[in-house]
């Protein structure tokens, strides 16, 4: 949902603290946190007050005739991106009468309703951007014009306001503390150490390089504002069919006068009620998942390295063993029982990768409830009371979508890593630079085919994987497909010459490949030399060292040299083949959904 596959997170300078790992994610999570510390939040406190109170007086003064209806939902929304717009990058005091700038550009990339949230599009950029980005260059092609790219004026917009503030000024929004730790100079974040390290005492810089900061604000402004007019919307539902708790918080919160930091603090049903709400609904749970670093076992179990665990909190929080009978009441006193939070209340995370903003999101939801029931009460419109508030998650992200960009991730993982550390070992193979040097061996031999083996019965399961996961996608989405199909085709009208060349170079590169795996029945024919001067390949294979060996001797030792390197660049050349026909495949699909 929030990048939850962010591109190459060690390499990459645009990478947030959700997105990081290793020693990065410890330096920017160790700045983020001084932003949202009890300090800072006695600072954010009058902010997020103040954006309260004009969004109720708005409310009153133009939607009074509408009152009686609302759509809560889209409303929060409105309100908790002018809250964090405000906390993270220090947007100007808010009008509601208008539409904010920066809540326009958040509509704009993750759609205002939650049916409309993050669109395929969205998610494919999430985890494939240059992908996006050579879609989004081929659509202004056939319009002739650039489509403007919703998350790239978000991250513009975002940009020009991390541009103009200075270090040391006294602001408390989150930007602040990210400007007066920046350092445009500083280069060490890419050498950050992010395989598995023991961190817990490692020496961590407080220094952050300038594309982070964008990146920063960014997630922390997008984790801030879907989410808390999600809990706010789900709360209040909570409130509308349980009017009982209703009125006994009501009664609470008339206890005390007017709200600041500690006297919110001091609400405990309040408190108790949240907590609740977010038992019944962890509506954050799809981001809590964890990567094994190195092989583990837990209770008998094996977790190997690589491994993604996704925690299931939905049925952690409605088990009837952990949390009683009632446990699909809404019934908040369970939270009043002890000062401490239970341990399976886990709807933030848990662990050091717990939710950074969580004292600030309850603090936020506690000032909008104190300030919004003290006015209105709330229950459900007559037409919406036979319906169940049900989570879905056709209502969040296009989760299948995402499902299939993460298979297909996964399983380039799958190829990819197994594919180069091979071939580095094969290198790095005593028996390996044997061979090179023209000695024939066995045991080079034997590793040999091994890797090539094992790299096409690898291929092979990849390719027919992804065809299933295409297979399962278009199947389920039929009308989708028959849609793709007539867009495609008025497409192939529209830049049919533009496909003719796209299909050239595939045709080359087939040619290519498919000459160069003729190589392997023709090596030992005395035509083969003949061969490889008519295929382009005679080129590459020249300026490889093992090439100018075999041309040096005439040994059938090293000829298979030749064909160790030729067999190599044959891999190459079928994962680019494979890479151009997935990127097709990709961009055909993305036109359909468009
Ligand atoms: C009701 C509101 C919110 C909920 C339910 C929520 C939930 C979550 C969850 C479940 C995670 C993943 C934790 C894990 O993997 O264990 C997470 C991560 C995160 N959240 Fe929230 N969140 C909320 C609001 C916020 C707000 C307001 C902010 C920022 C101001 C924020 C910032 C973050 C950050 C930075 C992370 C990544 C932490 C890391 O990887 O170290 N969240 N959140």
């Amino acid at each position: 949902m929030l990048e939850p596959t962010a591109p190459e997170p060690d390499y990459t300078e645009a990478v947030h603290v959700f997105g990081s790992r290793g020693h990065r994610w410890k330096r920017l999570r160790t700045v983020a946190s001084a932003a949202v510390s009890t300090n800072n939040l006695k600072r954010l406190f009058p902010l997020i007050d103040e954006t309260v109170d004009s969004f109720l007086k708005h409310l009153e003064a133009n939607d009074r005739e509408k009152l009686t209806q609302i759509e809560a939902h889209s409303l929060l929304q409105k309100l908790t991106s002018a809250i964090i717009g405000r906390c993270a990058y220090g947007i100007p005091k808010v009008d509601f009468s208008s539409d904010l700038e920066h809540f326009k550009l958040f509509r704009k990339a993750f759609g205002a309703q939650p049916t409309t949230s993050f669109s395929r599009i969205d998610t494919l950029e999430w985890c494939f951007p240059a992908i996006v980005r050579l879609y989004n260059s081929l659509l202004s092609l056939i319009h002739f014009q650039s489509k403007s790219n919703p998350l790239e004026e978000l991250n513009s917009y975002i940009g020009s306001l991390v541009f103009k503030r200075k270090s040391n000024e006294s602001h408390p929004d989150f930007l602040q503390f990210f400007k007066n730790a920046e350092d445009s100079n500083w280069t060490g974040w890419k050498s950050c150490n992010n395989g598995f390290a023991d961190i817990s005492n490692a020496k961590i810089s407080t220094k952050m390089a300038p594309g982070e900061i964008v990146a920063q604000c960014r997630f922390l402004s997008i984790a801030g504002f879907d989410t808390t007019a999600n809990s706010v919307t789900i709360f209040l539902y909570l409130l509308a069919k349980y009017p009982h708790v209703q009125e006994k918080l009501f009664n609470e919160l008339n206890t005390i006068e007017s709200a600041d930091y500690e006297s919110l603090q001091s609400l405990k049903f309040l408190h108790a009620t949240l907590c609740e709400a977010l038992r019944l609904y962890p509506h954050v749970s799809p981001l809590q998942h964890r990567t094994c670093m190195k092989d583990c076992v837990i209770d008998g179990h094996l977790f190997s390295a690589g491994l993604v665990v996704q925690l299931d909190t939905w049925s952690l929080h409605h088990d009837p063993e952990l949390w009683g009978d009632d446990v699909d009441e809404f019934h908040p006193e369970r939270f009043l029982a002890s000062e401490t939070l239970p341990e399976n209340w886990i709807p933030f995370g848990t662990g050091p990768r717990e939710c950074i903003g969580r004292r600030f999101a309850l603090m936020e939801e506690k000032i909008i409830a104190f300030k919004f029931l003290r006015k209105f009460r709330v229950r459900i419109a007559s037409e919406w009371e036979s319906h169940e508030l049900k989570l879905s998650f056709r209502n969040t992200v296009c989760i299948r979508f995402l499902i299939f960009i993460v298979c297909v991730r996964i399983l380039l993982i799958f190829i990819i890593p197994h594919q180069t550390p091979h071939f580095h070992r094969l290198r790095q193979n005593p028996a390996h630079l044997l061979h090179s040097a023209s000695v024939s061996s066995s045991a080079s031999l034997a590793s040999e085919s091994c890797s090539s083996s094992s790299f096409r019965i690898r291929l092979l399961i990849f390719i027919v994987c992804v065809k299933i996961l295409l297979i399962f996608f278009i199947c389920i989405r039929l009308l989708i497909f028959i849609v793709c199909v007539r867009i495609l085709l008025i497409f192939f009208i529209c830049i049919r010459l533009l496909i003719f060349i796209v299909c050239v170079r595939i045709l080359f590169l087939f040619f290519i490949l498919h000459q160069t795996l003729h190589l392997h029945p023709l090596h030992q024919n005395p035509a083969y030399r003949l061969h490889l001067h008519q295929t382009p390949n005679f080129y590459r294979l020249r300026q490889n060292p093992a090439h100018t060996l075999h041309s040096a001797s005439d040994s059938s030792s090293s000829t298979f040299a030749s064909e160790l390197c030729s067999s190599s660049s044959v891999h190459t050349r079928l994962l680019i083949f494979i890479v151009c026909v997935r990127i097709l495949l990709i961009f055909f699909i993305c036109v359909g959904f468009v």
